[in-house]
């Protein structure tokens, strides 16, 4: 085999544009053709007689259109990239690296069990990378004292953790990750399980009885730091700051004598008269408490739940610093969220593959993906303004120059911390708006990584073969939809207010980054066409009424080039990114759950919020699951179980489906003539498809996660007020 010569300086990355881009063009063109058509049609129809039936068929297609429509802007220019850390130490030497700084928020000890955490926690601090230069900060807004122990545990336990897995060179250097892979059985490796099993024990069972035992508290050092929250006026919700250095790299040191990273613990203040903005408000206290202490030019955002899977992480970021890629103002790099755990096929579809993966190499090769909350390495700068327009912290210890030269468990650059961690240090501040994290969404990741965008900044997708952060999914339904309807809330925040991407966002970011951010703004309306979809035609069709063209009108073809299209493209996507065509059936069948439920809840609440009625806030997804529940979730069971008003709305357009079906089949053997009836008949049919996890939960099963016979009978009971409705709607 012939050999090239090696390039003369080796490459730290490079960048292929999908294939596919071409082939994308063309297929929008003839699909956007198709679309004319049909709507064509519509209008001439509404124009001749407009009906209950046309004008929703007419406005479920202008959503779907619009969805389809804004699609578009990831698929006209895909890339993919590939990094090369292997080059990087050829280039720029270990000891030039630049600090980090790395924050994992958490907040609640029993949704987010510590042990989790301290995991999480445990794979950075042990990244291939300078340890003094990484600073691991952890945000507890859950004010628990439970995390505190964990984390002084943890401290411990990683002076063991890090050399060990240097020393061996470990790939899984999340802790969890590792023991449950298998390991080489040396007397060291046992001795360090051991070690680990034994900390374990003490988290969970600290967790379990709610209290610290006192044999675990280990000196009066650590029962001073624990006594801070066994004060009276100590809650969750109304608390003094709590900081405290739990290693400190300039003094602390591993089993061998190595450094070891900073490691600090951050629970900020909170009053319940003060708004605390949840994620966000945690991230930029995080942001001002490492503006004191260690103010690296580098930050790494992470969520509790997302460990790293691969110790260069660090370096891969390194690989794309603007000065080395081709996007002068990139400020940030986003790893995908991807998932450890998932069944077979992955029923809640929690993968969320278009949204992770799919979509932003799409944007990438735009003007960079969205931040997705978690697995993202931040210039700090970029929280600062736009790249040509510095905003100036109005506390100058805060801003980028500020150099650090106290250490940092001094008793002036603690004082410092604490203040700033504070609940009035905000106040009449760019703090959420101008500066840091932006305020004002329960997606906060969306809604900042907009803005910055909007500001002019850059970003770049990475996604290496062996995936570099890996987090867990929701067990059970009622979770996986209660998150997306928090996003639901989330997102509709932005796309109604004032920096609507329709708007700000195709103004300063051009079209069709534009498109790309309207479509995700406006991501829970898909909630009204599925609905009407799901509902009309098989409303229709129990009373034998057609409302679609028949098998031979030309506009029959357009509808099933439009189906077929759509689904088969979105089909393509899903496989060709890693994807199997049973995790494809659950990914559009979940699309079609998320509309008829959290979207459309989401939208109601959203609706509420806006109208003063309630206020909802961010309702953390658990992370934990009972034995039962998880082995459910393993065989692929759906779990229902509480009767959960989000689950009714499904029932219904389940059980219709299936009754306009068999219905619909009586009607076409008495008439004998199926032709205007094909299209409801294979509506009504999918919807059977779609809805045999639901027959089988309502009627067969008898586990604990059945669904409630509560929300059946609502079910039902909804159901027959809709058909008494439909009657008197759909004759005339
Ligand atoms: O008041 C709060 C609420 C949440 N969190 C943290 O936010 C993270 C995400 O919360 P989770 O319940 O896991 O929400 P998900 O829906 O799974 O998270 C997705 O959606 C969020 C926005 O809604 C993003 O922040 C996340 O990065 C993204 O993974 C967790 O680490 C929490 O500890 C806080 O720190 N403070
Ligand atoms: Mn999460």
């Amino acid at each position: 085999m012939k050999t090239t010569a090696p390039p003369p300086t080796a490459p730290l990355h490079s960048v292929i544009p999908s294939q596919r881009r071409h082939f994308n063009r063309l297929f929008a063109a003839v699909y956007a053709a198709a679309l004319l058509f049909l709507f064509h049609h519509h209008i001439l129809s509404l124009l001749h007689s407009a009906t209950i039936t046309s004008i929703l068929l007419f406005i479920s297609d202008i959503i779907l259109a619009y969805m389809w429509s804004t699609c578009q802007a990831f698929r006209m220019n895909p890339v993919y990239r590939q990094s090369f850390p292997e080059n990087l130490e050829k280039i720029l030497d270990r000891r030039d690296f630049p600090a980090m700084d790395i924050f994992i928020c958490t907040a609640d000890p029993y949704k987010e069990p510590p042990i989790d955490v301290v995991n999480t926690a445990l794979s950075v601090m042990a990244y291939d990378y300078p340890a003094e230069k990484l600073s691991v900060y952890v945000s507890d807004d859950g004010g628990s004292e439970l995390t505190m122990f964990a984390f002084m545990e943890a401290a411990k336990f990683g002076k063991l953790w890090l050399p060990f897995c240097r020393e061996n060179n470990i790939a899984d250097r999340c802790p969890d990750a590792y023991f449950s892979t298998n390991y080489a059985l040396s007397a060291k490796t046992l001795e360090i399980k051991m070690m680990y099993e034994s900390m374990k024990i003490k988290i969970e069972n600290a967790v379990e009885r709610g209290k610290i035992s006192d044999e675990y508290i280990s000196s009066d050092e650590e029962r001073k730091v624990l006594n801070q929250y066994w004060s009276k006026n100590f809650s969750r919700q109304n608390h003094p700051t709590v900081i405290q250095v739990l290693l400190n790299t300039n003094k602390d040191v591993d089993s061998t004598g190595g450094p070891m990273p900073d490691l600090i613990y951050v629970s900020r203040e909170k009053r319940k008269a003060a708004p605390h903005h949840f994620k966000a408000g945690a991230l930029n206290a995080l942001l001002r408490v490492s503006a004191t202490m260690t103010n690296s030019p580098i930050v790494l955002t992470l969520d509790c739940d997302m460990y790293s899977n691969d110790p260069l992480t660090a370096q891969r970021l390194l690989c794309y610093l603007p000065n080395r890629s081709n996007r002068p103002n990139c400020g940030y790099v986003q790893f995908p969220q991807r998932y450890h755990g998932l069944n077979e096929a992955d029923i809640y579809a929690s993968e969320h593959k278009r949204l992770f993966r799919v979509n932003p190499f799409g944007m990438d090769g735009l003007n960079g993906p969205n931040y997705v909350g978690t697995g993202c390495f931040f210039l700090r700068r970029v929280f600062f303004g736009g790249p040509s327009k510095y905003v100036r912290p109005e506390i100058p210890e805060l801003g980028l120059d500020h150099v650090v030269d106290k250490p940092i468990d001094s008793p002036e650059v603690l004082g410092l911390a604490h203040r700033v961690a504070g609940c009035n240090c905000e106040d009449q501040t760019d703090w959420g708006s101008k500066m840091g994290f932006r305020y004002g969404s329960l997606v906060e990741d969306y809604y900042t990584g907009y803005r910055l965008k909007c500001e002019g900044w850059q970003s770049i997708f990475c996604d290496p073969i062996r995936p570099a952060f890996l987090g867990d999914v929701p067990f059970s339904l009622n979770d996986a939809l209660g998150q997306v309807k928090r996003w639901s809330v989330g997102l509709l925040e932005v796309g109604f207010s004032k920096y609507s991407p329709i708007t700000l966002g195709m103004r300063s970011m051009g079209l069709l980054m534009g498109l790309g951010y309207a479509h995700y703004a406006f991501w829970p309306i898909w909630s009204i066409p599925v609905t009407i979809y799901a509902f009309l035609p098989s409303l229709a069709l129990l009373q034998g009424i057609p409302i679609f063209p028949k098998v031979y009108d030309p506009l029959f073809f357009v509808y099933t080039f439009l189906f077929l299209g759509a689904y088969g493209e979105d089909c393509l996507d899903f496989i060709s990114t890693q994807g199997t065509f049973q995790r494809w059936w659950s990914d559009q069948r979940m699309w079609l759950m998320r509309s008829l439920s959290a979207f459309l809840f989401g939208s109601i609440e959203y609706t509420m919020k806006r109208l003063g009625m309630a206020t909802h806030g961010f309702n953390i997804t658990s992370k934990v699951v009972d034995d039962e529940q998880g082995k459910r979730y393993a065989q692929g069971v759906f779990e229902f179980g509480i009767p959960s008003p989000m689950f009714v709305p499904l029932a219904m357009a389940a059980i219709l489906n299936l009754i306009a079906f068999f219905s619909g089949f009586v009607y076409i053997m008495k008439e004998r003539s199926i032709d205007s009836l094909v299209m409801q008949m294979f509506i009504a049919g999918f919807g059977v498809m779609n809805g045999l996890p639901f027959y089988e939960a309502m009627v067969l099963r008898r586990d604990k996660g059945r669904m409630p016979t509560k929300t059946t009978i609502t079910s039902i009971l909804l159901l027959g007020l809709i058909y008494g409705l439909s009657y008197f709607v759909l004759r005339n």
